[in-house]
This record gives C-alpha cells, structure tokens and sequence, in this order.
C-alpha cells in the first residue's frame, strides 16, 4: 500500500501495517477503557485549558475528516497541568464518526462505542514544532471528548455551518474567532495513558487525556457530519463516515483516572 491510508477495505486500519510497522507497536491508541480497572491517582492535577479564539485560522477536510487549525507560534492557545508537566500548544482540533449512531468513537468504554470523538492535538513547546514533537515520547497530548446523540449543539452548528465550502478532500476555508473551549463538557473528569496517533504515521508520542463525560450531538447534525465526502471534486462521491481506527492492545498499560 502506498501512503494512500484511509478506512476501506483495501487500505483501512487493518492494513497500515504494511507501511506503519509501528501500527503493532507497544503503545498503540485508541484503547477501550475499563473505568473498573483505571486507578485513581490522587496527584493528577485538574486540566488547565486556556484557548483564544483569534488564533483560530481555518477549517479543512483533510480527506480523513475535517479539522480546525490553530496558530500556533504562540502560547495563546495552551493545555498544562492534568497529567502532563509543561506547556503544550493547541494545534488543531478533528473529529471521528461512524456511519451509524451504534459506532463512530476510537476510544471505547467497557466496550461502550459512542457516535463520534473529538481531539484536541496539543504539541509539547520544549520542542520547536508540532512535527518534532511529533517524534518524541513526550510531544504529543490529545484531549478526547465523547459525543452522545442528544440536544441540538450549538457550538458544534458553527463547525457544521461551514461543510458547504469543504465538502470534498482538499478543500479548506477561513474559520475565525471559534472558541474550541465551548466544545469541553460541564466536568473535566478524565482518564489518561500513554498512547499514540491513532492515524498514520501512528507514532507513539501522544499523552491520552480522555474525558469521562460526554458532550451532545442532535442526531440532524450527526447527518451533516456524513454528508461531507472522503473523495475529492470530481471523483466518484464517497461519503465521509467510519474514520475511526479500532481499540488496540493494552499491552499492560496502565490507565489512570483523575476521579474516584
Ligand atoms: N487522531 S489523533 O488525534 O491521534 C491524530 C492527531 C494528529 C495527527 N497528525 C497530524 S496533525 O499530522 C500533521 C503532520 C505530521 C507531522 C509530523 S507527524 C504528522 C494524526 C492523528
Ligand atoms: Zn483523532
């Protein structure tokens, strides 16, 4: 398989392998998480999540699924604290789904899928860039959150509001002045491990930083996400669901969880 990764048969997470060996490495993501076997650790710090809304810079489909970039040359848009030391930068923010409420989320929960998972990709700043971070055991923390079936989201409609303009691969739009921070749930109960990209390259440079309770989603607006396209103008349409990479192995990882 060339580097042309995707989710179908020929080219889906069974296959990365080929040109991921990594993809069989020991500190794969996502995992399912079994709160009955999480341990509570009394010294996991609260998340501290500080975002500015002007450094948000555009909205993409990507060809895997859409995703909001930030700039990130600064410390406006940070995560610290939690179960990371330092200062990591907010980098962009993307979605998995599935084609159908029962499935969707990377991450499960005693087995428990959910229709979608956000990620917030964060990169560790005593590295110059998010790529070199990247490489790193420590570069790397992703905020998962969970998304339900359930009231209309407002802040999820100004996302949705912008498809029409990147409904194929390739195509982007300027998206300004949106506050990822209305996208975090009421409680910032979490579960952390150590993990990895859950898309190619899969490098294992990602703290998990998984939220337990989960944010709403209208089943109309969970439409609009399958409306948007894997395949690029002009190509035959293929609809943008089941991008989501299955759990992997443990491997004997330990999963913490920042609440009793
Ligand atoms: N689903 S995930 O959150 O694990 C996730 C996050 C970022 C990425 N990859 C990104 S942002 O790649 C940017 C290009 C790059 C540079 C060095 S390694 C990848 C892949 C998967
Ligand atoms: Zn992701």
């Amino acid at each position: 398989m060339s580097h042309a990764w995707g989710y179908a048969a020929n080219n889906g997470p069974d296959k990365w392998a080929d040109s991921f060996p990594i993809a069989n490495g020991p500190r794969q993501s996502p995992i399912d998480i079994v709160p009955g076997e999480a341990s509570y650790d009394a010294e996991l710090k609260p998340l501290v999540l500080k975002y500015d809304p002007s450094t948000c810079l555009e909205i993409l489909n990507n060809g895997h699924s859409f995703q909001v970039t930030f700039v990130d040359d600064t410390d406006s848009s940070t995560l610290k604290d939690g179960p990371i030391s330092g200062t990591y930068r907010l980098k962009q923010f993307h979605f998995h789904w599935g084609a159908s409420d029962d499935k969707g989320s990377e991450h499960t929960v005693a087995g428990t899928k959910y229709p979608a998972e956000l990620h917030l990709v964060h990169w560790n700043t005593k590295y110059e860039s998010f790529g070199k971070a990247a490489s790193q055991p420590d570069g790397l923390a992703v905020v998962g959150v969970f998304l339900k079936i359930g009231a209309k989201n407002a802040s999820l409609q100004k996302l949705i509001d912008a498809f029409e303009s990147i409904k194929t691969k390739g195509r982007q739009s300027s998206f300004a002045n949106f506050n990822p921070a209305t996208l975090l749930p009421g409680c910032l109960d979490y579960w952390t491990y150590d993990g990895s990209l859950t898309t190619p390259p899969l490098l294992e440079s990602v703290t998990w930083i998984v939220c337990k309770e989960p944010i709403s989603i209208s089943s109309e607006q969970m439409g609009k996400f399958r409306s948007l396209l894997f395949s690029a103008e002009g190509e035959a349409e293929c609809c943008m669901v089941d991008n989501y990479r299955p759990p992997q192995p443990v491997k004997g990882r330990p999963v913490r969880a920042s609440f009793k």
